[in-house]
């Protein structure tokens, strides 16, 4: 396919959200998985698309209500047979775009921890694998943003997706939904902090424009995780937050697929 690279090493310098695809480098022996990052500006979240480059097999990664029709029309252009749509939680911000999808992709199959209470095909459970052609995406329980919190990590450790436990320089809000700001803390040390250096963390969310980071760069300049237990509580603590403002549409739409009306 002709989508450009994506740049190695990632310099965070983009002053808006990409929103193209690119294919990871074959440097980091990922060209047989191509792996698309969307952006949706309303809510600004991050979709993604992962496929196996052989098989066509695809897992899509948080889909947006809004942005159903792109997304379609990306699985469909790039031929994949996409398995599974994965919503690392149950989000407060949007609808999720898994229900209709499912209604337009024959066989796709939506996944969502089982300690979201959100209904889906296949609960998922810490350690459970996400299969897609010779790749699989690990599901690891972080929770604390919400009860049913994952991050999905590629086999091979050289990525994960961390949905709103950790956000760049940042990490989600622990103000409703079962929010732990003493879970997320252990979340992100225990599980994320321990992830290799150089392993690529793509998130959910981002406000500011950038795309991707690395869990050595989060170890070492996370504003919030930087800091010890009784710090960090605080700063949760006093974040301020308005509520998102879809919060009261979005989670009972969320917990049915996306599909309540
Ligand atoms: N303004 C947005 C909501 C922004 C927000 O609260 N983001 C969440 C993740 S989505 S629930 C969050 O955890 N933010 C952490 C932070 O530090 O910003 C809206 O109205 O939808």
């Amino acid at each position: 396919t002709d989508h450009p690279a994506h740049p190695f090493p990632h310099t965070h310098k983009a002053s808006e959200p990409v929103n193209f695809p690119f294919i990871l480098d074959d440097s980091h022996g990922h060209i047989d998985t191509p792996t698309i990052q969307l952006f949706e500006s309303e809510s600004s979240t991050y979709t993604y698309l992962l496929a196996d480059k052989n098989t066509k097999e695809a897992v899509i990664i948080d889909p947006v209500k809004e942005t159903l029709d792109r997304d379609v029309k990306f699985v469909k252009e790039l031929g994949l047979n996409l398995k599974i749509a994965v919503n690392t939680h149950c989000h407060a911000d949007h609808v999720t775009g898994t229900g209709l999808m499912k209604k337009q992709i024959q066989g796709l199959k939506s996944a969502i921890s089982k300690h979201s209470g959100a209904s889906a095909d296949i609960q998922l459970s810490e350690g459970d694998n996400i299969t897609f052609g010779k790749h699989c995406l690990i599901v690891r329980e972080t929770p604390g943003h919400t009860d049913g919190c994952i991050t999905l990590v590629l086999g091979d450790k050289s990525m994960a997706f961390t949905g709103d436990a950790l956000l760049i320089r940042g990490c989600g809000r622990t103000d409703f939904q079962q929010g732990s700001a003493e879970r997320l803390y252990k979340s992100i040390h225990e599980v994320v902090f321990k992830l290799p250096e150089d392993c690529l963390l793509y998130p959910a969310h981002d406000y500011k424009g950038q795309t991707v980071t690395t869990v050595g760069e989060e170890r070492k300049y996370n504003p919030r995780l930087t800091k010890n237990l009784e710090e960090f509580v605080k700063i949760m603590d006093n974040l301020n937050l308005p509520k998102p403002k879809k919060i009261d549409i979005a989670v009972p739409a969320n917990l049915l697929c996306g599909l309540q009306d």
